[in-house]
């Protein structure tokens, strides 16, 4: 039997999405994308390829996640042929300082991100829920792990330092930054900026974090030690004042657990909001709330960007991706219209419409909309590593 099919896995927090790939000699040719999304009712995995959707019902408890993708491969084998699969790629968010490239699972690299579960509480138990149950579905098929961290391994030194104890740093306690495979994509996609311009990459989904750009290469990201630095996501605070984290333990008596709750899962667009975490639903609603948790995001996308300049010594663009940088206009426009101090100047036009290139030919800083797609680095690193193996 020839193995020539390729599937990725993007865990998240409320999806895990798929990728099917055709094994080829230049790179993995895509097949279809699907998604299994624990907030759908009814609960189904979903497949497209060429153009149409296909659903297949899961009527498994979506807490059971064996017993999830028992039903869904249960569904995909109809439309693949799985005996025919040669490798499966998961990200992982969190390498720590132990993964600088992709892996090869075994049980010592099962046991090593499971040490850095607690930095990424929102995905890492998943991805390894997911690497078990795989390996108990098709126990001859090699698994691959794309790390998000990665890519920022190039930090210098004094990026990645926190000003703590310098004993801290030794330990591990320092700036890793995500969505690395996101940026490896926008990297190779940057087309006569890839060379030398200083570009800063903006990551805005469920998660999001801006990233520093040059020469193919990470200079400086907001996400840091955990995934909850930087700016402020769908329902993570980002940075903040450690002496609120001193006060709501000391003073108001909070456990660990709930402030590690309110700080992942009740913070950001749904903190200030009050009610949503989504933006297409803050951007549609006429709440003062919401338009206060759009403007605080945009202000320190802003002022983000403002700070990665800052690390590079100038900014020739500004690239959005992920979710809303793909998509919400509104968004965008807003960014840009904080960074006109810096030159930034957008031809509305275009953003509407949400071209390649949004801003005028007279902006200092070019804006540029760029697809992401963390699939494809995923599907690349499971065929380079389960080569090189
Ligand atoms: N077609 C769309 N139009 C407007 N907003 C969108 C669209 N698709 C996604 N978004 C927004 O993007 C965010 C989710 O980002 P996404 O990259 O899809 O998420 P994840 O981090 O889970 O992969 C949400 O705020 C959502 O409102
Ligand atoms: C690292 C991270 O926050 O990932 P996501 O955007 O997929 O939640
Ligand atoms: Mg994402």
């Amino acid at each position: 039997m020839t193995r020539d099919l390729i599937l990725t896995f993007n865990t998240g927090s409320s999806t895990i999405k798929l990728g099917f790939y055709a094994l080829e000699a230049a790179a993995p040719r895509p097949l279809a994308s699907g998604v299994i999304d624990f907030r759908d009712e009814p609960f189904e995995v979903r497949l497209t390829r060429e153009g149409k959707t296909f659903s297949g019902p899961i009527t498994a408890d979506p807490g059971d996640l064996t017993a999830v993708l028992n039903q869904a491969f249960a569904w995909l084998a109809g439309h693949f042929n799985l005996s025919r699969l040669a490798v499966i790629g998961h990200r992982v968010v969190h390498g720590g300082d132990v993964f600088t490239g992709p892996a090869r699972i075994t049980d010592q690299v099962i046991a090593q991100i499971d040490a850095l579960a607690r930095l990424a509480p929102l995905h890492q138990p998943q991805s390894l829920a997911l690497i078990r149950a795989m390996r108990g579905l098709y126990p001859d098929v090699p698994q691959t792990a794309s790390f998000d961290t990665a890519f920022h391994a190039t930090n210098p030194p004094l990026i990645r330092r926190f000003a703590l104890p310098r004993a801290l740093y030794d330990q591990g306690i320092k700036r890793y930054g995500f969505h690395g495979l996101s940026y490896r994509y926008i990297a190779g996609q940057l087309g006569d900026l890839a060379t030398d311009a200083k570009v800063v990459a903006a990551h805005l989904g469920s998660g999001a974090s801006l990233c520093a750009i040059r020469g193919g290469k990470s200079i400086d990201s907001s996400m840091g030690f955990s995934t909850l630095d930087g700016i402020p996501m769908a329902t993570r605070s980002g940075a903040l004042d450690p002496g609120v984290i001193l006060h709501l333990m000391g003073e108001m008596g909070q456990s660990l657990k709930q402030v590690e709750t309110m700080l992942y899962r009740k913070s950001g667009l749904l903190g200030v909001s009050g009610f949503e975490a989504d933006s297409r639903e803050l951007m549609a609603s006429t709440r003062p709330e919401a338009a206060e948790a759009i403007d605080l995001f945009c202000l320190r996308i802003a002022g983000e960007v403002a700070r990665l300049a800052t690390s590079m010594g100038g900014i020739d663009a500004l690239v959005f991706t992920a979710g809303i940088g793909e998509h919400q206009p509104g968004i965008r426009a807003r960014v840009a219209a904080r960074l006109a101090w810096l030159g930034a100047e957008l031809d509305p036009d275009a953003n509407e419409a949400g071209s390649r290139r949004i801003s005028t030919a007279a902006s200092r800083v070019q804006l540029l909309v760029i697809p992401t797609d963390e699939e494809s680095i995923i599907a690349q690193e499971a065929v380079s590593e389960e080569a090189a193996t």
